[in-house]
């Protein structure tokens, strides 16, 4: 995978961001940031290359990537395999801390009831469907955008009915509900605690408002936040797509970008 330069020149710095691999980490979100967006959760495709790039740029920042998504842990290695990054899955309520390590979750079993609204709601929509994340469920609407108002407001009926714990964030074509004690800026902190992230200047790059929380962390122990598509609010930095983060990250893999 090649760097182009015209895409590379699209990184617009707006505070300057030189990377060290010596010194600074590596938090990427995975949808909409390292692979494109597809109409079906299980449609998206890594992109040839890929899988080979991340595994050449976790060890040239020593050991110091790890991906932070929506998705599970478990999900994140079907996709990458063979790589078993540091990873945090379903938004930091579960944790791979090294490579090829446990997962960890200290979340409770998602209340019965709730996932049973969840999938009660879905089916009264054509084209709304359910990802049960075990701990997390997801509401998808990408096939049916305008149920989206009625959908979130219901939804959010159901979350405040259950009454412990449990928040919507409202993702691409997508409500997750979650428990509200994780996000991905405590899994931010949760790695840079560990031996091959502790003492480096984090770098978060994500596409969506789910990645909101993994900026602020990012920024609150000096380092940056990258946004993909568009600008979201506090980040330093905006790539248009994931096709430019991959180019980006080749360049970095290889030493010819910062
Ligand atoms: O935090 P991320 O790694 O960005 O994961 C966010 C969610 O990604 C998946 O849903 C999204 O991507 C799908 C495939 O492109 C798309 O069809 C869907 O509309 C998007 O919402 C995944 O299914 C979720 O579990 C993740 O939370």
């Amino acid at each position: 995978m090649q760097p182009s330069a015209a895409r590379v020149r699209a990184f617009e710095p707006r505070r300057a961001t030189l990377l060290d691999p010596g010194t600074h980490a590596l938090f990427l979100d995975v949808d909409g940031t390292l692979i494109d967006i597809a109409p079906h959760p299980d449609a998206v495709r890594v992109p040839e290359g890929l899988v080979g790039l991340l595994g050449s740029l976790s060890t040239r920042f020593g050991g110091a990537l790890a991906l932070v998504s929506g998705r599970t842990v478990a999900r994140l290695d079907a996709l990458f395999a063979p790589l078993a990054l540091p990873a945090a899955g379903v938004h930091g309520a579960e944790i791979r801390l090294d490579a090829g390590g446990p997962v960890t979750s200290a979340v409770p079993p998602f209340p019965e009831r709730l996932r049973q609204g969840l999938n009660d709601l879905a089916r009264r929509f054509d084209g709304v469907f359910t990802e049960d994340k075990t701990c997390a469920v997801a509401v998808h609407y990408r096939a049916a955008p305008d149920a989206g108002p009625l959908l979130g407001a219901e939804i959010a009926a159901l979350v405040e009915a259950c009454g412990r714990g449990y928040g919507v964030l409202a993702g691409q074509m997508v409500f997750e509900v979650k428990p509200e004690e994780h996000d991905k800026g405590s899994a931010v902190a949760a790695f840079l605690t560990q031996p091959a992230f502790a003492g480096r200047t984090p770098v978060f790059v994500g596409d969506d408002v789910t990645d909101e929380a993994g900026f602020l962390a990012a920024r609150a122990y000096g380092g940056a936040a990258v946004s993909v598509g568009r600008r979201l609010p506090d980040v330093d930095t905006v790539l248009p797509d994931a096709g430019a983060v991959r180019d980006w990250l080749a360049g970095l893999a290889a030493g010819t970008v910062r």
